[in-house]
C-alpha cells in the first residue's frame, strides 16, 4: 500500500511536469510562431512587410550585430560630433530596414511584433492620440519592471490618468520658478567641484563631464522631489542607479520570455536592490508622516496614494513606483542632455561666446531669476538644437489595446507602434539638407520657425504622454549652462571619443571630456 501510494505520487509529479511542459510549449509556441504570423498576415493585406521573424528571438541578434555587446556602438564614429547622423550610428538596421521596406515596416521583438512608423501624418496621429486604447508597451514593463514599477511612466488608462493629475501640478511652470534657487545651488556646487579640480591641475584640467553632470541632476530632483529630506534622496536615487546599471547592462535581455524571473546572478542583484529601494523610500515617508507637512513632489505623491482608496499595500506601491519614476525619467535625461550641450559646445567656439555674452549681458552679475532666463533666447536656441540632434529618448513606442486606425494604417491589438525620433529630428525633408549640422539659427524664429513641420520636434514627446518634467528640465539645462560657459572656458579634450551609444537614453559611451580652465 505504502509502496503503490509512493508510486500514485510520482506518477501525479510527472503527469502534472508533463502538462506544465506542454503547455509551456503551447504558449512559446502561440507567442513566437502562431500569433506573430497572424499579425503580419494582417498587415500584409495592407502592403505591410518587413524583416522575417526569427523563429526564437526576433530581429535581436540583427540589433545586437549592429550595436555590439548590450547594445552598445562599437567604434567611434567617423562623423565629426557638430555634423552627426546619430540615427545612422544607433539605429543602422532601421535605416538599412526602411531603405528595404519604405517608411512603414513591422518587425518582431521576442514575442512582441513591433510596427515602425515614420510617415510625417501617421507619426502626428499616433503621438497625439488621446484614447486610452493607446498607451505605453506592456511588454516594457516586463522588461524593466524592478526599475519602474507600475508607475506613471509605464501605466496605462485609468491608473495613469489619476497619477498623471497627481503629479502635474507640482511640476508646472509656476512651481518650477520656485526651484530656481535649488538648481542653482546645484549648479554652484558643480562650478565649485571644477574650480578644485582646475585648481589641482595648476590652470588646466581636463574632466570627464558626465558623471559630474549627473550628480547635478541627480541632486535637483532629489531636492524637487523629497524637498529638506533630500539628503536621503540622493541615497535613495545613489541606489537606484546602480539599479539601472545593472538592468542597462541587459538591454534587451529582458525581451527573451520567462529570463527575468530565473534565479540568475544578475536577476537576484536586481531583486536585491528593488527591495532595498523600496525599503528606503518607504522608511522616509514613514518619517516624513511622523515629522509633518510639507509641500513638495513626494508630498503630492503621498496625498495621491491616500486620496485613492488603495489598500495599504497598493498604496505603498504606489507610492515607490512613482518616486522611482520621477527619478527614472528626470535624472539621466537631463544629465545626458546638458552633457551632449556642452560637448557641441566645446567643439564651437562661435556658439560658446554668443551665449557667454548674452548670458553676461543678462545677468549682469546678478543670480539669474526666471524673467532672465527667459531673456536667454540664443542659449534656448542652443539647447532646442543638441535636444533635436541628440534626443537622450530616441524612440516613441505605444500599445494598441485594441484594433485601431492611424490615416490609412490599420493596427491590429496588440502590436507595437514605434516611430523614431532620433530619425525625424535629422530628416533633410524636413529640416533641410544642412539636417545633420549643428545650426542653432534655425531656432530663431521658434520651433515653428526651424522645419517644416514643427510637431516633428519632440524631444519631450507629445500629445497626452508629453513629459512632465520639461519646465523644470528646460530650467535646470539653462542655469547649468549659463553657470558653466561664464565660469569656465573650455574645449573638447584629445581624449574624447565620439561614440553615442543606446542605453536606457542615449549617452556619450565613454563619456565627454573637456580642457577647462577657469575665465
Ligand atoms: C532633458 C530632459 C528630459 C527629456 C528629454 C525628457 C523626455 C521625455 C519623453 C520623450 C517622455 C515620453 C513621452 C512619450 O512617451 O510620449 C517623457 C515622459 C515623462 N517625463 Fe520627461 N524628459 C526630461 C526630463 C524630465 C524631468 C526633469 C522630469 C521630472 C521631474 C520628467 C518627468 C517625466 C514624466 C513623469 C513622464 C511621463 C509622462 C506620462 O507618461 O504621462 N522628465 N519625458
Amino acid at each position: 500500500m505504502e509502496l503503490l501510494h509512493g508510486f500514485d505520487v510520482k506518477m501525479l509529479v510527472s503527469t502534472v511536469a508533463l502538462i506544465g511542459f506542454v503547455g509551456l510549449l503551447v504558449r512559446l509556441y502561440r507567442g513566437l510562431v502562431a500569433e506573430p504570423k497572424r499579425l503580419r498576415s494582417l498587415l500584409a493585406k495592407q502592403g505591410i512587410t518587413g524583416p522575417p521573424q526569427a523563429l526564437l528571438l526576433g530581429n535581436i541578434s540583427e540589433i545586437k550585430k549592429a550595436h555590439g555587446r548590450g547594445g552598445n556602438a562599437k567604434a567611434p564614429s567617423s562623423e565629426p560630433p557638430t555634423s552627426h547622423n546619430l540615427a545612422a550610428t544607433i539605429f543602422p538596421f532601421f535605416d538599412k530596414w526602411r531603405k528595404q521596406f519604405g517608411d512603414v515596416f513591422v518587425f518582431g521583438l521576442g514575442t512582441t511584433q513591433i510596427l515602425y512608423v515614420i510617415k510625417p501624418e501617421a507619426v502626428r496621429e499616433i503621438t497625439t492620440c488621446t484614447s486610452l486604447d493607446l498607451g505605453k508597451p506592456t511588454y516594457q514593463f516586463k522588461q524593466r519592471g524592478p526599475l519602474l514599477g507600475k508607475g506613471i511612466l509605464t501605466s496605462n488608462g485609468a491608473s495613469w490618468a489619476h497619477q498623471r493629475k497627481v503629479m502635474a501640478p507640482e511640476l508646472y511652470m509656476e512651481k518650477v520658478k520656485g526651484m530656481i534657487n535649488l538648481i542653482t545651488e546645484s549648479s554652484n556646487t558643480l562650478v565649485n567641484l571644477w574650480n578644485i579640480k582646475i585648481d589641482a591641475g595648476k590652470g588646466v584640467a581636463d574632466i570627464k563631464i558626465d558623471n559630474d553632470l549627473r550628480s547635478f541632476s541627480g541632486d535637483v530632483i532629489s531636492r524637487a522631489c523629497f524637498g529638506s529630506s533630500y539628503t536621503k534622496g540622493v541615497q535613495i536615487f545613489d541606489k537606484l542607479r546602480q539599479l539601472q546599471e545593472a538592468m542597462g547592462r541587459k538591454v534587451f535581455g529582458g525581451a527573451v520570455p520567462g529570463m527575468r524571473h530565473l534565479p540568475t546572478k544578475s536577476n537576484r542583484e536586481e531583486w536585491a536592490l528593488e527591495k532595498e529601494v523600496a525599503r528606503l523610500i518607504l522608511q522616509l515617508v514613514k518619517e516624513r508622516q511622523a515629522a509633518g507637512h510639507e509641500k513638495d513632489l513626494l508630498q503630492m505623491i503621498l496625498e495621491g496614494a491616500r486620496a485613492s482608496d488603495l489598500s495599504q499595500d497598493a498604496a505603498d506601491s504606489f507610492i515607490v513606483d512613482n518616486c522611482k519614476n520621477i527619478y527614472l525619467a528626470g535624472y539621466e535625461t537631463t544629465a545626458t542632455s546638458a552633457t551632449w550641450c556642452l560637448m557641441l559646445l566645446a567643439s564651437n567656439q562661435e556658439w560658446r561666446e554668443r551665449i557667454r555674452a548674452e548670458v553676461l549681458q543678462v545677468c549682469q552679475g546678478r543670480v539669474p531669476d526666471a524673467d532672465m532666463l527667459r531673456k536667454m533666447k540664443q542659449l534656448t536656441m542652443v539647447i532646442h538644437e543638441s535636444l533635436r540632434l541628440y534626443p537622450p529618448v530616441t524612440i516613441m513606442s505605444r500599445e494598441a489595446f485594441k484594433d485601431m486606425k492611424f490615416g490609412d494604417i490599420h493596427v491590429p491589438k496588440s502590436v507595437n507602434v514605434w516611430t523614431s525620433v532620433a530619425t525625424i529630428h535629422t530628416d533633410p525633408e524636413i529640416w533641410g539638407p544642412d539636417a545633420y549640422d549643428f545650426k542653432p539659427e534655425r531656432f530663431a524664429n521658434g520651433i515653428t520657425g526651424a522645419c517644416k513641420l514643427p510637431y516633428l520636434y519632440m524631444p519631450f514627446g507629445l500629445g497626452p504622454r508629453v513629459c512632465l518634467g520639461q519646465n523644470l528640465a528646460m530650467i535646470e539645462l539653462k542655469v547649468v549652462i549659463a553657470l558653466i560657459v561664464t565660469n569656465f572656458s573650455f574645449s573638447l579634450s584629445p581624449n574624447y571619443s565620439h561614440r553615442p551609444a543606446q542605453r536606457l537614453v542615449v549617452e556619450p559611451e565613454t563619456g565627454v571630456d573637456l580642457l577647462m580652465k577657469k575665465l
